[in-house]
């Protein structure tokens, strides 16, 4: 896959963990290539990993044997008709990386000959430990299919679906998924700082037991529930910590954050040409 040339189209905050993650698992820099119309960006992914860099898409897709799409969804349609009459009988393999955008919409804007694997990673790619799923189109051969899991596999996790929808679930769990994390460590460093502790030493601590923390749940056998148990000592703090958040509802919170990303995917398949 090393000797294969890699396109992106969009080279915002995605396609940079998507680039920097490879780049850090071996992929040759001089076999990736990307176009954007923010030449700014352009430089930046140079500057940063070395790659080769394009104002014009059509250059980009010439160039590949994968073209990873990473605009935004409201974007895709013009870029895919756009490089429509360089995708030919499933040549190159389209990796479409848009929330919510369905393989038949854009397989028609692309001509309706493309091999294409829809795919919903999430920025930890940038450090390796990235999780994606995926799910192709009937066109892509299993080559094709082996070629873009390995591509996102170099990146982290990667996992099929069998039905496309679930695309949308994947997308409010793993997609978004890195925000409430982040959303979470930001009101624990809030909370820590109102007690007295100064930021970096919140941050720090913050950081190091979300860490600590998923390190765990990964290499434990048992799940979360049971490993939060093992951190609750009965008549303890933690046990009053917990009693907020379940007073507060926050499982019914996650829950409706969750059908809420969920909808704004379909949502967004329904605007964007099913
Ligand atoms: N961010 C995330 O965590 C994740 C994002 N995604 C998906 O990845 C895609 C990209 O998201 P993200 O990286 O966050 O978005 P960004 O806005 O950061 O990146 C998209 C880039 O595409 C550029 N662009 C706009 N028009 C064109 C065009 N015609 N040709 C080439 N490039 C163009 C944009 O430039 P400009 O800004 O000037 O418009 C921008 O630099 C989305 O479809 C999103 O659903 C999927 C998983 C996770
Ligand atoms: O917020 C979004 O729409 C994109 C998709 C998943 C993460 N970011």
């Amino acid at each position: 896959m090393k000797t294969q040339t890699l396109g992106f189209i969009g080279a915002g905050n995605m396609a940079g963990s998507l680039i920097g993650g490879l780049i850090s698992d071996g992929y040759p820099a001089e076999n990736i290539v990307v176009s954007d119309v923010d030449t700014a960006k352009l430089k930046d992914l140079a500057t940063r990993f070395g790659v080769q860099t394009f104002e014009n898409n059509r250059s980009v897709v010439d160039r590949s044997q994968t073209v990873i799409l990473a605009v935004k969804p409201q974007i895709l349609e013009s870029v895919a008709r756009e490089i429509a009459a360089a995708v030919q009988e499933g040549r190159p393999l389209i990796i479409s990386i848009a929330a919510g955008v369905r393989e038949t919409a854009l397989d028609r804007w692309l001509g309706g000959n493309a091999s294409i694997v829809r795919c919903m990673p999430n920025t930890p790619a940038l450090v390796k430990t990235g999780a994606t799923a995926l799910h192709a189109n009937d066109r892509t051969s299993p080559a094709q299919k082996s070629l873009a899991e390995a591509i996102l596999r170099a990146v982290g996790v990667a996992v099929w679906v069998e039905r496309e929808e679930l695309l949308d679930a994947v997308t409010a769990l793993s997609g978004s998924g890195p925000a409430y994390f982040f959303l979470l460590m930001e009101a624990m460093e809030d909370a820590a700082t109102e007690l007295g502790l100064d930021k970096t030493t919140a941050r720090l601590l913050t950081q190091q037991t979300a860490l600590g923390a998923a390190r765990i749940a990964i290499e434990s056998d048992e799940g979360p529930a049971e490993l939060r148990r093992r951190v609750t000592s009965p008549g303890g703090t933690t046990e009053k910590a917990i009693e907020v958040f379940e007073g507060g509802s926050l499982r019914r919170l996650v829950l409706e954050a969750i059908k809420a990303a969920n909808a704004r995917a379909a949502e967004l398949s329904k605007q964007l040409g099913e």
